[in-house]
């Protein structure tokens, strides 16, 4: 395959309607440990549903069931339902990889592909699907996921420079940008700011909150400053003693912040425990 030759979807100029995202009765074990159990949630398109709650009750497996990643891990299994626009991404009809192309990830450490240039990391995961393209529509593509992604600006003039060459924040919008170039319906981020600093940190949730115009977003978040600026939506998980992690209330995030219904989510909002 030549430079020129990278894989994208036939209808990448027509931007995706965002999609709702429902998990039905997520059940989930490592080996024999149950550590979700029939957890249910609606991320409703067009917004940002902050996954809160303490360490350990889940959230993270429950943000890896909802594009297929939680089965890679050895000896994981769950059960129940993801449904984006209404159809099982389990459905035994439909292929992984779908999955993880409409419903993309970014991770808690920013992880570009150091040694490839700033370019060629937004190109990179374009091949795993669609049509050939040209060069000009490829630049096309790199320009508008690194602005959309909020580094357009600090990169145009170092698009050759290798990708590892960033700051961490801009580490972590490049990986936003590639993630955004297979034109995902919902992006999964999973702590996406813990690993920068505070600057860095409100570059990321200005992208955020210009993204969800058109993606749907799930964030995992023990910032609870954070959950209350950028989402609208929040769901509140919790594991107690010996027990699997279950949503214990959710809704939208001011109410979950200022009139939550149960004691537990009041407490941990307002950081008396975890
Ligand atoms: N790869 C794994 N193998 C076995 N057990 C795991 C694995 N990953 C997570 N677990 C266990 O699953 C439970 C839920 O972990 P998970 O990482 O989903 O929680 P979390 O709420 O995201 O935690 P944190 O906020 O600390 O990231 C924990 O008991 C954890 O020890």
């Amino acid at each position: 395959m030549t430079d020129t030759d990278v894989i994208i979807p036939a209808t990448f100029h027509a931007r995706p309607e965002p999609s709702g995202l429902e998990a039905i009765g997520i059940t989930a074990w490592f080996g024999t440990h149950l550590v979700l159990d029939r957890v249910s949630l609606h991320m409703r398109e067009g917004e940002v549903t902050a996954l809160i709650g303490p360490s350990g009750c889940g959230k993270s497996t429950f943000l890896r069931t909802l594009n297929r990643m939680h089965e890679l891990i050895p000896a994981a299994s769950m059960a129940g339902q993801v449904l984006l626009d209404g159809e099982d991404i389990y459905d035994p009809s439909r292929r992984l990889t779908d999955a993880r192309r409409l419903i993309g990830m970014v991770f808690q450490k920013p992880n570009p592909f150091p040694a490839m240039s700033v370019y060629d990391n937004v190109v990179a995961g374009l091949k795993l699907t669609g049509q050939r393209t040209s060069r000009s529509t490829k630049d096309d593509i790199v320009e508008e996921c690194l602005v959309r992604a909020g580094l357009w600006r600090e990169v145009r003039e170092r698009l050759r420079h290798p990708g590892g060459m960033l700051s961490g924040g801009q580490q972590q919008r490049l990986c936003i940008a590639r993630a955004l170039a297979i034109r995902p319906k919902v992006l999964l981020m999973d702590e996406p700011c813990s690993a920068l600093d505070p600057t860095s940190t409100r570059v990321i949730e200005e992208t955020i909150a210009e993204l969800r115009s058109d993606v749907t977003i799930v964030i995992v978040t023990h910032n609870m400053q954070q959950a209350a600026r950028v989402s609208q939506h929040a769901a509140f998980f919790l594991a107690e003693e010996n027990q699997p992690g279950r949503i214990v209330e959710h809704g939208p995030t001011d109410i979950m912040f200022s009139n939550p219904q149960d004691a537990r989510t009041s407490d941990y909002v307002h950081g008396r425990f975890g």
